[in-house]
């Protein structure tokens, strides 16, 4: 059965109609889920029953049943849940000066595939319906009113496990009921969606007359190096990328954000810097690097640059020109790497009782002293 979150104001609307209801009562129900921050149907008191029966008959409230909470030192909280279907899925609360973000999941595994990520390990197994993307904001806006009462969520990142635009619908249809004004009311130039790349829906994304914040998993200024560790540079190389971009840029006039992780020995040269600033030149004013320290995961042997190796690439990126910053890492404590929680419960559930093997032991002693260096750093 679906959840209640998935449907847009004007779907409950319809629904209303269709049982031969008024259209305010679309209104008060929505105030519930969305200013009240109501957990089930019996609190709404003043819609009755001859309404709330089929509700509850047709639609479930939240489809998400917590698994796991972890919460760092400085405060990002992962929340680790399970769906109807028993898949696993990762949401984080994070903390900043400008206020409470989360990222959220939108897909269950990945089909992109990246070399570094430890969600594009799992091939996908299905879409998030769009309830299902809106429950996480939902179940931590609960979270925030139970623990922090007056903490709203003020920003949204669609950066967890998936490909957003691989799930294009889904993730629109949840915009739009994240922005409703009447509803959380969350300012799309305070949401980010982040893709690999898939070009033709950059395109797309252009024309949906939304202002949502458009982020590009760049990670490499070559196409050599780009498709040694993202295989959709194959799909989409960065030529076809960048016309996607610019059409971009010309629709919306918006500036797009390349997110750029620093692998040890993989895309950290002064060289990639200076191909990376020829890319970028001809887009110095409509553009924003977040240089990202990459987050070792148990799966690969990728290693994160250094910290003299990332100074010398913010350098030559600041020296010509080029809007960048290194991002501040959240919850270094806790399996912060996107899909870290989820596969290691996954494969602790699966190795229960079985002893480990020496590539095993190796693997995780290797992550954790290089934890402990990123801590320590
Ligand atoms: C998990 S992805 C989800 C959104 C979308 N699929 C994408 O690739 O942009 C969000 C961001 O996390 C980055 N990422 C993935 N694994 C990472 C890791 N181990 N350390 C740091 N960043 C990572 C991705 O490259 C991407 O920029
Ligand atoms: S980085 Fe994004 S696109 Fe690549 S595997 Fe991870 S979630 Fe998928």
């Amino acid at each position: 059965m679906k959840s209640i979150y998935s449907l847009t104001q004007e779907d409950l609307k319809d629904w209303m109609i269709a049982q031969g209801e008024k259209n305010y009562r679309a209104d008060q129900i929505w105030q519930w889920l969305y200013r009240q921050h109501v957990g089930s149907f019996e609190e709404m008191t003043n819609i009755p029953k001859k309404i709330l029966q089929p509700l509850s008959e047709n639609f479930v409230f939240s489809p998400l049943k917590t698994e796991i909470v972890q919460r760092a030192q400085d405060k990002t909280t992962k929340f680790l849940f399970e769906l109807h279907d028993h898949a696993m899925i990762e949401t984080v609360l994070m903390y900043h000066h400008y206020g409470v973000s989360v990222c959220v999941t939108t897909q269950i595994g990945c089909n992109i595939g990246c070399k570094f990520c430890a969600s594009g390990l799992i091939p996908k197994v299905r879409d998030l319906e769009t309830g299902e993307i809106v429950a996480q904001i939902m179940f931590i806006q609960r979270y925030l009113d139970q623990h922090e009462p007056g903490t709203k969520v003020s920003h949204i990142v669609v950066m967890g496990i998936g490909e957003p635009f691989d799930n294009y619908e889904n993730v629109m249809n949840f915009l739009r009921i994240v922005n409703s004004d009447k509803g959380l009311a969350i300012g799309a130039r305070h949401i980010t969606v982040s893709t690999s790349g898939l070009a033709p829906k950059i395109r797309q994304f252009a024309r949906e007359g939304i202002q949502v914040n458009l982020a590009v998993s760049l990670h490499a200024p070559n196409n050599e190096t780009r498709s040694s560790i993202m295989k959709i540079n194959r799909e989409y190389p960065i030529e076809e990328l960048f016309a996607a971009i610019y059409e971009y840029i010309e629709i919306t006039n918006r500036r797009v954000t390349f997110e750029y992780i620093m692998i040890d020995g993989v895309n950290d040269t002064p060289q990639h810097a200076k191909e990376l600033v020829a890319l970028l030149k001809p887009m110095l004013k409509l553009s924003y690097v977040n240089l990202i320290p990459y987050n070792p995961v148990l799966e690969n042997s990728f290693e994160r640059s250094s910290a003299e190796n990332i100074a010398k690439f913010f350098d030559i990126l600041m020296k010509n020109k080029v809007n960048c910053v290194v991002r501040k890492e959240h919850g270094t404590d806790i399996e912060a790497a996107c899909g870290q929680l989820r596969s290691q419960y996954e494969r602790k559930k699966r190795e229960k009782g079985r002893p480990r093997t020496k590539e095993e032991i190796r693997q995780a002693s290797n992550l954790r002293r290089q934890r402990k260096q990123v801590q320590q750093s």
